[in-house]
């Protein structure tokens, strides 16, 4: 087990910047996820600490030790690519204990026995064992790739969205079993995902990737609830967190404060920041966090209002989510099918939010965050 720590990690391939600015510590035996849409350079971050990328600029260590010139077989990390390597003519079992019979990992056979025993139960794959790799649906490929990566102690893990091909139901149940089996052992472990779901659920911590470049490293409390910027805000939680355009006015009773476009959301600025009046900025609110009333409802202590039109209403097994147009933008809420259901679409309503639960970022879609 070892701490891997990233700094200033640059990678381009040819003129496309995969990275451009990559640092972060995954602490010695914790579970660490990287999070970013396609083509953020999530895989390129993997592939640089298992050695099979050369950085052009930065430094990679293990335990504090540049390893560089460490060649990717020196370095000991598993790693599992959402492309899996596997062997398709030998047997689960046999692709399994692979990486038990290599020569610079070789075990005794009963011990690879018991360990790919225990790997392929925890999987739910050790039906499947005496079958050919070539004869197993994508999902059971996956759950043999990631076997054959935790079937043998490293140093860290490096999985690359290792649950994509299996369903919602077991990739729940699979996500709780990586995460025992990471407890359990140990062993430091980055995984990467663009599911934000698996990111803060699985996570200690999670970095958020974009472009090439960190955006934030934080617990996902810390993500969750404070995110730097805009991006990272939007990335978390669906329907999407909502953003209402609007700019800092002057308070006749003393003070500013922000009021948006529509010019019904008057809400407190952080407390702390010193913005201009006149700045452009946008609050931002998750979807759980409103209520909807009616249109000329009072607005309860310690909340803020804006009022708009039921633009629609999307029924979601118990819940329901209904989307409000203010002003020429949509701003969805989401809540119980008990509490919103008698909003009809048309109707004119007020969106009710606590105040504590707004956030202002700055302008535009990589605007960051005002406030502590
Ligand atoms: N071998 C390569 N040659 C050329 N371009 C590459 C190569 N590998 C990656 N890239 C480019 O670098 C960027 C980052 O790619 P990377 O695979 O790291 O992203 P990712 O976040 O893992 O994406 P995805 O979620 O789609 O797998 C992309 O623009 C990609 O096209």
């Amino acid at each position: 087990m070892a701490s891997v720590e990233l700094r200033g990690i640059a990678k381009s391939f040819g003129r496309t910047t995969a990275l451009a600015d990559v640092s972060f510590t995954v602490a010695d035996g914790s579970f660490f996820c990287l999070l970013g849409p396609s083509g953020a350079g999530k895989t390129t971050t993997l592939k640089t600490i298992a050695g099979l990328a050369e950085p052009d600029q930065g430094t990679v260590l293990f335990d504090g030790v540049d390893v560089g010139d460490v060649e990717p077989t020196h370095r000991n990390v598993a790693m599992c690519f959402e492309s899996y390597a596997l062997y398709p003519q030998h047997n689960v079992r046999d692709n399994l204990a692979s990486p038990l019979r290599s020569p610079r990992h070789r075990r005794p056979e009963a011990e690879v026995v018991k360990r790919v025993t225990e790997v392929a139960t925890t999987l739910g794959i050790d039906h499947l064992l005496d079958r050919k790799v070539g004869a197993l649906s994508n999902g059971q490929r996956q759950r043999v790739a990631l076997g054959r990566v935790l079937v043998r102690p490293a140093d860290a893990y490096l999985l690359d969205e290792p649950l994509t091909h299996l369903d919602a139901k077991l990739r729940a149940s699979m996500r709780a079993e990586l995460k025992l089996i990471a407890r359990q052992d140990g062993t430091t472990t980055v995984y990467v995902t663009h599911d934000y779901v698996e990111a803060l659920s699985l996570g200690e911590r999670i970095g958020v990737l974009n472009e090439g470049r960190v955006i934030q490293v934080g617990t996902p409390q810390e993500i969750w609830e404070q995110p730097a910027t805009v991006f990272v805000a939007q990335a978390f939680g669906k329907p999407r967190m909502v953003l209402l355009p609007g700019a800092v006015v002057d308070d006749p009773a003393g003070g500013r404060f922000f009021r948006d476009v529509s010019g019904s959301l008057r809400a407190p600025l952080p407390e702390g920041a010193d913005v201009a009046v006149g700045t452009q900025l946008q609050a931002g609110f998750r979807p759980r966090d409103a209520r909807v009333l009616g249109p000329d409802a009072a607005v309860p202590d310690g909340h803020v209002a804006v009022r708009g039109r039921v633009a629609v209403t999307e029924l979601i097994g118990a819940q329901i989510e209904v989307s409000v147009e203010v002003d020429g933008t949509l701003l969805a809420v989401v809540g119980d099918r008990a509490r919103l259901g008698q909003v009809a679409e048309g109707d004119r309503v007020t969106v009710v939010v606590p105040a504590g639960r707004v956030l202002m970022f700055e302008h535009g879609p990589e605007g960051a965050r005002i406030g502590p």
